[in-house]
């Protein structure tokens, strides 16, 4: 058996969405990430009972394209495109720990690079608005199998003998949004389970269930491809309000209200850029001794 590593961490949340955040950044306590099995510690380290506990995993590290660079670990160890939530962290961890004394950080990610506009006040960051980039439809890219057309809007699909309509939306990683009533435990757990490994998803997917309150407010939750339930998803508030937005149900601009908190979300209608608002907050900072495989 491998010796137990002390790695350092810095947990934080974004509207309830949280992650165990390590750096790879350089600085003495940092991870070199070669050295480690990313996945492995991913899954050992947001396991609530016998590790940190978290949603997954987060790694800041240097980039050649950009300010910094963001790898996103889910709980069950697998590595997604973005996350919404906790590229805004990202952003308060870099200012408000001096990494550096930009307001505005260029972030690179498996679904490029994202500008991230944090908002100061006593030099601290309150909250952060994220340019996630323009929102995609066609099947191929998100990847989804549409069985009526190249783009999934309202499709039927059956997940155990009961039908929901799904509207796919890209937002760097892959999204189904499905519009009801009112929105409860068994949608969420039961079906979203079923509905993320569903044929239609090659590479499985994040599932959003969403009510339409008013044309500037949805209520959502969410059953994360990797995770599962979590309190709030910020690439899914903008996918949902996507949808929304596309179907007519909403205008450009909502607050979108999750478990966990609230998202403000914007779509551009110029140029599909969708733009994200929202908090971020640390929680605890500490070493954990991972034992590898
Ligand atoms: N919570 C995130 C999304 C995390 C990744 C997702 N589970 C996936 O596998 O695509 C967010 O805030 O966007």
């Amino acid at each position: 058996m491998p010796e137990k590593r002390k790695i350092y961490f810095t947990k934080m949340q974004g509207a309830g969405n949280d992650y165990v955040y390590i750096d790879a950044l350089g600085t003495p306590t940092s991870l070199s990430p070669g050295t480690v099995n990313l996945p492995d510690l991913a899954t050992k380290i947001s396991d609530r009972h016998f590790g940190v506990g978290g949603d997954g995993l987060i790694v800041i590290m240097p980039s050649s394209s950009a300010d910094f660079r963001m790898r996103m670990f889910n709980a069950d160890g697998s590595e997604a495109q973005m996350c919404g939530n906790a590229s805004r962290c990202v952003a308060k961890y870099l200012y408000d720990k001096g990494f550096t004394d930009k307001e505005e950080i260029l972030l690179e990610t498996n679904s490029g690079i994202k500008i991230l506009r944090l908002h100061i006040e006593d030099g601290e960051t309150r909250s952060v608005t994220v340019d996630m980039g323009c929102y995609y439809l066609h099947c191929k890219d998100i990847p989804a199998k549409g069985a009526i057309d190249d783009v999934m809007i309202d499709e039927p699909v059956v997940a155990d003998g009961r039908e929901f309509l799904i509207t796919a939306v890209g937002m760097g990683n892959p999204h189904g949004v499905i519009f009801t009533d009112s929105i409860d435990d068994c949608l969420v757990h039961h079906y979203g389970s079923i509905l993320e490994t569903s044929d239609v998803w090659p590479e499985k997917a994040n599932i959003e269930f969403v009510e339409v309150e008013s044309p500037t407010r949805l209520k959502m939750r969410v059953w994360e491809r990797g995770t599962g339930e979590t309190l709030a998803c910020g690439t899914g508030a903008c996918a949902s309000a996507v949808a929304s937005f596309l179907k007519g149900l909403s205008g450009n601009e909502v607050e979108v209200v999750l478990l966990g908190g609230i998202l403000n979300i914007r779509i551009d209608k110029e140029n599909g850029h969708v733009h994200m608002h929202g908090p971020a907050e640390f929680v605890a900072e500490g070493h954990y001794y991972y034992q590898p495989d």
